[in-house]
């Protein structure tokens, strides 16, 4: 954990003017933002959004559009337009930006996101500020990240931040869309994002957001899970994004105190893919949540998908709550077999290389934050 690094995320709804388009005024309030963090010791990489909104009026369509290859070339021009707004804002104060495009696939081979740390970690050495968005030209509908909440997430686990803060222009999470009910209350701090908090979340609020709440509460599980305290909120006045990093922000705190996540657990977590699902028992579920246990065969209740020694998969509670997932060492038939099993009778019944049906070391914990 680098605690003088913190990832910014800067929403569409953020940079764009009324009726769309890119606001050059918003994009230098930040850039003066970030200076001051900069100036102030911090280490700083900016995830933002706002290329298919800087793009798209520039292209002659009338509002944001809807189908991808459209959003994707609106991306391709405005992107351009962006990065060129950044330079000229953090230039004059001797800050350079780095333009780095990220898609889901390059988290997904442990290879390229290797690469990307490597990249980040040398810009930052030399004072540099990335710039980090969706690589929107190369993305495909079904692995898009679709908005960068996400992305930031994944950003921030990846170069062991100690902050994510995402801007947003709604000053936190309330108990409804404060658009639809004026009299909704905001949380301030949030320990853990249960069920409950979910059902609060709207969607976006404008017509150039994406993701809303809903992807911002993602966003902030993703973080919490690697170690890194989250903030969603508004910065509009200057020095905001200073108080912010120093715990007086305008917006909700998302609390953690998890440890960061080494790289592979990063990768088991969040980026692999699960080939099948395992059902487990009360018991099992406290032994794999509370005492940090391996998965024996005598907690698992069924078995759904086809999966073999190595694969993935996902472990969920009776009731269907995802546990978390893990390297399994037995394939789906052989593990259909000694489900609920002893280990002695396991090993009566066959023949296996490790008795665990998933080890703790190939475990990662995706419920209870
Ligand atoms: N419970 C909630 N509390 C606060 N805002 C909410 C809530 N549910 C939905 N929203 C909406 O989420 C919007 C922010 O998300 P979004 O439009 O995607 O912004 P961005 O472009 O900054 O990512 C707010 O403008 C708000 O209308
Ligand atoms: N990559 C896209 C981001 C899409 C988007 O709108 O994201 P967000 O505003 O964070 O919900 C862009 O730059 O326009």
């Amino acid at each position: 954990m680098n605690e003088q690094r913190i990832v910014v995320k800067i929403g569409s709804s953020s940079l764009t003017s009324e009726h769309g388009g890119l606001n050059r005024e918003q994009v230098r309030f930040f850039a003066e933002e970030l200076r001051t963090l900069r100036q102030a010791g911090y280490q700083i990489v900016l995830v933002t959004s706002g290329a298919v909104a800087a793009g798209f009026r520039q292209m002659g369509y009338e509002q944001r559009p809807k189908l991808l290859h459209e959003k994707q070339a609106a991306a391709a021009v405005g992107q351009a337009l962006l990065m060129q707004a950044y330079q000229e804002y953090l230039l004059p104060y001797g800050i350079s930006a780095a333009q780095i495009l990220l898609t889901r696939q390059d988290f997904a081979s442990r290879k390229r996101g290797h690469n990307a740390y490597m990249t980040i970690e040398e810009l930052l050495k030399l004072g540099v500020i990335p710039i980090v968005n969706e690589n929107d030209t190369v993305s495909i509908d079904e692995l898009k990240f679709g908005d960068n909440d996400t992305l930031s997430a994944l950003v921030a686990n990846l170069v062991h931040a100690s902050q994510l803060i995402i801007v947003t222009d709604m000053d936190g999470l309330y108990t409804e869309d404060p658009r639809k009910n004026p009299h909704a209350t905001r949380f301030d701090v949030i320990e853990q994002i249960t069920d409950e908090i979910y059902s609060y979340a709207g969607g976006a609020g404008s017509a150039v957001g994406t993701g809303g709440m809903r992807s911002k509460l993602d966003a902030a599980r993703i973080a919490m899970r690697g170690g890194v305290k989250a903030f969603v909120g508004r910065i509009a006045e200057p020095h905001d994004l200073m108080k912010t990093v120093q715990g007086d922000g305008r917006g909700t705190y998302f609390e953690t105190h998890q440890h960061g996540l080494p790289v592979k657990k990063q990768w088991l977590g969040f980026h692999s893919t699960p080939l099948g699902r395992v059902v487990v028992d009360e018991g099992a579920e406290q032994a794999l949540l509370d005492r940090g246990s391996s998965l024996l065969p005598a907690g698992v209740k069924s078995i759904h998908g086809e999966f073999h020694p190595g694969d993935v998969v996902e472990v969920t509670n009776l009731r269907g709550e995802v546990l978390g997932r893990g390297i399994v060492n037995y394939d789906h038939e052989q593990l259909s077999q000694v489900a609920g099993l002893s280990t002695p009778d396991v090993l009566k019944r066959c023949e296996v290389s490790r008795i665990e049906v998933i080890h703790r070391d190939e475990w990662v914990t995706l419920r209870s934050l």
